[in-house]
């Protein structure tokens, strides 16, 4: 595979609390993710899929290594650095939506666009093409709350992609969907991807869903290790 890669994990370390309370997560832990791949990440609840994608995701700093993003390298940046490059080429998708409940689905999907400066009128169209590509089009005015769980976590994936990302990190996003809604919402997903070229790594304990992904990692011994 020749495609470039979009995020890398080198040499990162994080552990929570000291001394003989001391919780060693990850511990040199490398990892690449080319554009265009779909990743499952696969481990047992509490060994660390939400801190690696935390910290992929810039949303959390880790304690040694370096996390890099489309070639920029974050160990030495600066929040405010960090946060722009979190928002123009990281999305992230949750196991509950977050979606903004007092906002439609379009207005949500428009917002990153807004806060990143794109003016309401083009905001408001890739929005409607993101619905329409999620076929769901036909609640776009709806709130949140109007929607069914999986209508909920495709507007999610639609607001995570809205600023074009290069990289998609999801922390269990079809968790708590029933087994077919989780295969129609993660297929919407996987053409998502492989129409727009994205990275994405997606943590799951659906093995199902695993086993279309195109490789499978997981953690051990703190670092990240491939799945045959
Ligand atoms: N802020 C924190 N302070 C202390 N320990 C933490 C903190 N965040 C996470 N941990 C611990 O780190 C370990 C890894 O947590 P993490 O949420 O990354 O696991 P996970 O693999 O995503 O689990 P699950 O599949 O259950 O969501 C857990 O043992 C958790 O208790």
């Amino acid at each position: 595979m020749n495609s470039r890669v979009a995020l890398q994990l080198a040499g990162v370390d994080r552990h929570y609390g000291q001394g003989d309370r001391l919780l060693t997560i990850l511990k040199g832990a490398d990892f690449s993710l080319r554009s265009g791949e779909i990743v499952a990440l696969v481990a047992p609840s509490g060994t660390g899929k939400s801190t690696l994608l935390h910290i992929a995701g810039l949303l959390e700093k880790p304690d040694g290594g370096d996390v890099i993003v489309n070639g920029h390298s974050c160990a030495q940046l600066g929040d405010e650095e960090r946060t722009a490059i979190r928002r123009n080429e990281i999305g992230f998708v949750y196991q509950f939506h977050h979606l903004l409940p007092e906002f439609s689905a379009l207005e949500n999907i428009m917002m990153p666009q807004l806060i990143g400066g794109l003016p309401r009128s083009e905001a408001r169209e890739r929005a409607k093409q993101l619905l329409d590509y999620m076929r769901i089009g036909h609640r776009a005015d709806h709130r949140p709350s109007e929607l069914s769980g999986g209508e909920q976590q495709r507007v999610a994936i639609a607001r995570a992609v809205a600023n074009a990302p290069i990289v998609l990190l999801a922390d269990e996003p079809t968790g708590n969907l029933d087994p077919e809604t989780a295969g129609y919402v993660f297929e919407a997903l996987q053409a998502l991807v492989r129409q727009s070229g994205l990275a994405a790594l997606i943590a799951t304990h659906n093995l199902e869903l695993a086993g279309r992904m195109d490789r499978k990692v997981t953690i051990e011994d703190g670092k990240v290790r491939e799945l045959r």
